[in-house]
């Protein structure tokens, strides 16, 4: 007799593989197996019994299984398999993605767990009557397990039973109880003489805030649900959202002993604030972290903690999403809106919409939170499918003044090379001589974006890619941000040898130089990824920034997001224009979704009528086109008006989220080699598409055509169904597989990225 094991295995590509054993293994066991001439690490997705038929004697054996460690639940492995389903990837892939290296490269020996301490088991008044009063009758292991939760033998019996004299058991420590007192104990609990009490202080230490009613109200609605409920917190920056996520959760935590809560957030190592309150709440104990900045040590540690039950909190970034949480009863998503949360390589999930998928498997509420949700959220809030929060006031200081400085009309700019407009200029002087903070932000690092000689037309393009060379000044060097290429800037033109070559267009390097000229006596610093290279360079830039030792802060997005920055009353957005006219179509909702975020960073401390002498807060957008729609809406502070225009838009040009769409990605170094697989493929996946109604797209170049000298080009699949769209991908991409093509590929379902 031996038992069928359908392994998942921690390799790319691989689907489920059986193995034997000579005893079953329970589904969701980690177990290391053989594959090839390597063992791996992989996952019981299932087990049945087998007689010694000749294919179950020919079956490779388990290894070695992970029995310490508590089995992966049915919710989690079934979580596993959808995300391998939809997003079109071998279940081997997403274990990867899914489990800490260390667990799946350790052996079983070296993983001691833990279970929660703060989970025990009490006696009620009830229990303490009921068996005190038999304890006598009891065989001597009952009488102990009586012992160990405190109940008083007979001898006490005229003393009136007072459960807080019982001594707590820890859930920990009944688990190892002998198999016929763990019994025992679960009938006592279904009788109601003991339960189990949650221990841990789940709204800790630090007092939390009054509710403003819009915040109260809000937190009322997530805490009525039942059941599968989501939610859309659209909230102004800085109308008190997190708060919001802090109160729920401390609610679920308290309603059930042992639950948890996962909160994911587009970035941690920009946003230390947020670790910092719900720590300050609930108690680093009871927090785990999960990020792709942990070593894999630390991973291991804050995985076993979700795993085990010990964390209540999980806090964490796109990879969060699939961390296994037993007790999950409430999942937060903060910036809903965020593109980071989709996974641009491997399994490409996006991590907001498997927050749904959670929800909806575990029957909790989902909130998701943003002062600029996706147009796939404000829609689904707008047809009712998910339930509208609003919160209109900031909970503390004003939202800022939206200015628009017309750089047409300003005669400073039209000088060669000058970045900050008469507008501008005042307003900064103004920060200045009031000694408020300022905020500068543009999307471009370097120098310029590019070296171009005016007498020949010469650019510094990158040898490897469809790109320019990025001119950085501070080293001399041109740098690809793409492929990582860098030379030294040559002396010449090597066009031409003019001596004369120029940067054009400008990056926050050269907005750092011109503010240093222009303001001399102002402490300038710079936020973008080059300056923040360093470990800890960022926090220890925004530190600085948070300490009042800096006055102007020039940055990139890293800066625009979820700081709650107490000084800064001006932010500035140095002519965000090239975002209006870009070929992607979700060009206007990103960069309307960046402003706001940028302008939210202003005037969070400044209250209106404390009449301190502070400046109002403001921004200021310098720009070309200020009677674009766009920017009209960002004046009004009007997101729904500027949803509602896209909305249209999107319908028309039968954009999601009215059409659900699916990209097959192809690259290789040989051109011809791509072209040629997706002509097949296109050929393959005509029959497929017709009967189901999904419209097929030539393929055509990516946005950025060659990268590191790979060719990548694409392919659109469009559909009004979500099931048609998927039925044929399933079937498209075993015929793909099977052509056996040297070019990578890859599908993408939901891309975001063109
Ligand atoms: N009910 C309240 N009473 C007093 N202060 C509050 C209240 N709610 C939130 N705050 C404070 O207001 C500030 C902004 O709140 P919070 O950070 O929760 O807003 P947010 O909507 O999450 O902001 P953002 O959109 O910028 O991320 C914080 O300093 C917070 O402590
Ligand atoms: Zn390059």
């Amino acid at each position: 007799m031996c038992f069928v094991h359908q392994v998942a295995v921690d390799a790319p590509g691989l689907q489920l593989l059986d193995y034997s054993a000579e005893t079953p293994l329970a589904p969701g066991t980690l177990v290391r197996v053989p594959l090839g001439r390597q063992t791996v690490s992989g996952v019981v997705m299932a087990c049945t019994a087998m007689d010694d038929s000749p294919r179950a004697i020919a079956l490779r054996p388990i290894e070695a299984a992970f029995d310490t460690l508590p089995p992966l639940d049915a919710a989690w492995r079934e979580l596993l398999q959808f995300v391998a389903r939809y997003y079109q990837r071998a279940v081997g892939e997403v274990i990867g993605a899914a489990l800490p290296a260390q667990l799946r490269n350790r052996k079983p020996a070296d993983l001691a767990t833990t279970t929660p301490q703060d989970l025990v088991y009490r006696c009620t008044e009830a229990g303490l009557e009921e068996l005190g009063a038999s304890l006598a009758r009891r065989s001597v292991a009952l009488w102990r397990l009586a012992r160990a939760l405190g109940v008083p033998g007979p001898e006490a019996a005229d003393a009136p039973p007072d459960p807080a004299d019982s001594a707590p058991l820890a859930l920990s420590e009944a688990r190892s109880l002998h198999p016929q007192a763990r019994q025992v104990l679960a009938e006592w609990a279904q009788a109601g003489w003991v339960e189990l009490v949650d221990t841990a202080p789940s709204a800790a230490s630090m007092p939390a805030p009054d509710l403003h009613p819009e915040q109260a109200q809000a937190l009322q609605a997530i805490a009525a649900s039942d059941g599968f409920a989501p939610f859309l917190l659209f909230g102004v920056t800085g109308s008190g959202k997190t708060e919001v996520y802090l109160q729920a959760a401390s609610q679920v935590l308290q309603r059930k002993p042992g639950a948890q809560v996962l909160v994911l957030t587009p970035e941690i190592n920009l946003t230390p604030q947020l670790v910092r309150r719900f720590e300050q709440r609930f108690g680093a104990a009871h927090l785990a972290v999960l990020h792709s900045g942990l070593s894999e040590g630390q991973r291991l540690r804050h995985w076993l903690a979700a795993h085990t039950g010990r964390a209540r909190i999980v806090l964490g970034t796109r990879l969060a999403v699939l961390a296994s949480m037993p007790s999950l009863r409430l999942i937060v998503v903060d910036e809903e809106h965020d593109t980071s949360y989709k996974q641009q390589e491997g399994a490409r999930y996006s991590a907001r919409d498997l927050a749904l998928w959670r929800g909806r498997q575990l029957g909790i509420a989902v909130v998701l939170g943003s002062a600029t949700p996706s147009l796939e959220s404000w829609r689904a809030a707008q047809t009712g499918r998910y339930t509208l929060l609003t919160l209109t006031q900031r909970a503390s200081g004003v939202l800022p003044r939206v200015r628009l400085a017309d750089t047409r009309r300003d005669p400073t700019l039209r000088a060669s090379g000058a970045l900050i407009g008469q507008t501008l200029d005042a307003a900064l002087r103004q920060r200045l001589e009031r000694g408020e903070q300022s905020l500068l932000f543009l999307n471009r690092r370097g120098y310029a974006p590019v070296l171009s000689c005016p007498d020949c037309g010469w650019m510094s393009d990158c040898p490897h890619c469809d790109a320019h060379l990025v001119f950085h000044r501070t080293d001399r060097t041109l740098r690809c941000h793409h492929c990582g290429f860098q030379a030294a800037v040559p002396r010449a033109c090597p066009g031409c040898g003019s001596l004369d070559l120029q940067p054009v267009g400008k990056g926050t390097q050269r907005v750092e130089e011109a503010l240093a000229e222009k303001y001399p006596q102002a402490r300038i610093a710079r936020i973008d990824a080059d300056s923040t290279r360093r470990k800890g360079a960022a926090a220890s830039r925004f530190d600085s920034v948070h300490a009042g030792e800096v006055d102007i802060l020039v940055g990139t997005q890293m800066v625009t997001k979820g700081h709650d920055f107490q000084r800064v009353t001006l932010v500035a957005a140095l002519n965000p224009d090239a975002g209006l006219f870009t070929h992607d179509p979700r060009g206007p909702e990103r960069l309307f979704a960046q402003l706001m975020q940028a302008a939210g960073r202003a005037g969070r401390a400044v209250s209106d009528q404390d009449g301190s002498e502070a400046s109002a807060p403001e921004m200021l957008v310098q720009t070309g086109h200020p009677e674009h729609p766009l920017y009209r809406a960002l004046v009004a502070h009007d997101y729904p008006g500027f949803a509602q225009a896209e909305l249209i838009e999107r319908e028309r040009g039968g954009m999601p989220p009215f059409t659900f769409q699916a990209l097959l990605r192809a690259e290789h170094r040989s051109f011809d080699a791509v072209v040629e697989f997706l002509a097949a493929a296109q050929q393959l996946a005509v029959p497929l598409a017709q009967p189901l109604g999904v419209t097929l797209y030539p393929p055509i170049p990516a946005a950025l055509a060659r990268v590191a000298d790979v060719h990548r080009m694409q392919m659109l699949l469009e559909s009004q169904h979500r099931g048609a769209l998927q039925r044929m991908l399933t079937s498209w991409r075993g015929a793909l597989a099977a052509q056996r093509s040297r070019v990578r590929w890859a599908v993408d379902v939901d891309p975001l990225d063109f």
